[in-house]
């Protein structure tokens, strides 16, 4: 029984994997996802400068998930990518996934064009679904924006290129969605970023939960998942086959990963979940997977990717 998985023509041992902007701020924790059961890594979102972010307290879980406002804190785009240069030496077998936004298009192509003329062999996500800094929109929900970076993006870059989307709550934004990104060559798209802008209140201090924004924060975990595997299912049933579906919100459970498989999934990312419980999530996260597999009769993934039945 096997849980590895192919994205963009890349072989991976397991589909599971770290969420962008959990266990990968630093070399200390990529580190510890490196050595953990994950099949990959994805870094931090990298922007052209390093970044400090929002004022703490900026993350807070409860018992149905977690709320968080970071503000993008990262080590800026040349730390990952002399991270990523250093793995690709020293573990060669294994791809990685180097995480960007850029403040604008010119900010897009200059990211894309460090990592261009670097030896990264690795895979790009272009994070267009930040909710967290403010002033800035979501820029998954501005279709003509996304239509004219993606044609910028695919002028300019020529490697394995996914996005990162926000959730979408509505069946026309699913086909207009799909109708705009199936004009271009993505490797993937990876759905979903945090619900942006929820609220958590801590109603014994009558007080918001974290500080940035008057509390308001993108909202991951238990709350996440039936959106997550609605946009999951969604863009696997419009996107072109060639355009992969990464499954992430609202994964705890190797339960929880087989049902964004059965929605389309090809990888699976982790991020309230392991933000919670540790890199060992992975091995745990892989045996329950492996058992329900067992349990069903299935032994690769492909046995069952997609094959959501309906009651019509
Ligand atoms: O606040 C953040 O840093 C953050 N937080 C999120 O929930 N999603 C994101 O894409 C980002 I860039």
């Amino acid at each position: 029984i096997s849980t590895k998985t192919t994205l963009a023509g890349i072989h991976f041992d397991n589909c599971l994997m770290n969420a962008a902007g959990v266990y990968c701020y630093d070399a200390s924790e990529l580190n510890q996802i490196q050595n953990s059961m994950a099949g990959t890594f994805v870094t931090k979102t990298g922007t052209v400068t390093p970044r400090t972010g929002n004022q703490v307290p900026r993350y807070r879980a409860t018992h149905l998930g977690s709320i968080n406002s970071m503000g993008l804190p990262n080590k800026g785009l040349q730390y990952y990518m002399d991270y990523i240069s250093q793995q690709q030496k020293a573990v060669p077998h294994k791809t990685y996934f180097q995480s960007i936004a850029g403040f604008n298009l010119a900010e897009d192509e200059y990211l894309l064009a460090q990592i261009q003329a670097s030896d990264f062999t690795g895979v790009v996500e272009l994070n267009l679904s930040c909710p967290n800094v403010p002033g800035k929109p979501q820029i998954g929900y501005d279709f003509e924006t996304v239509e004219k970076i993606l044609t910028r993006v695919f002028e300019v870059y020529r490697g394995p290129l996914g996005i990162k989307l926000p959730p979408y709550f509505d069946i026309v934004h699913f086909d207009q969605m799909a109708t705009i990104l199936n004009q271009f060559p993505l490797a993937f798209v990876n759905s979903v970023n945090s619900i942006g802008n929820g609220l958590i209140i801590d109603s014994l201090s009558e007080r918001v939960t974290i500080k940035p924004k008057h509390g308001f924060g993108g909202i991951g975990g238990d709350y996440l998942k039936p959106t997550a595997l609605a946009n999951v299912h969604a863009f696997y049933q419009r996107l072109k086959p060639s355009i992969q579906i990464i499954g992430t919100g609202g994964i705890k459970s190797g339960q929880d990963a087989f049902e964004h498989i059965l929605c389309g999934a090809s990888m699976v990312q982790v991020g309230t979940a392991l933000h919670a419980e540790g890199p060992q999530i992975f091995a745990r996260l892989t045996a329950e997977l492996k058992t329900i597999m067992y349990q069903k009769g299935y032994t690769t993934l492909t046995d069952f990717r997609g094959k959501l039945n309906y009651l019509d």
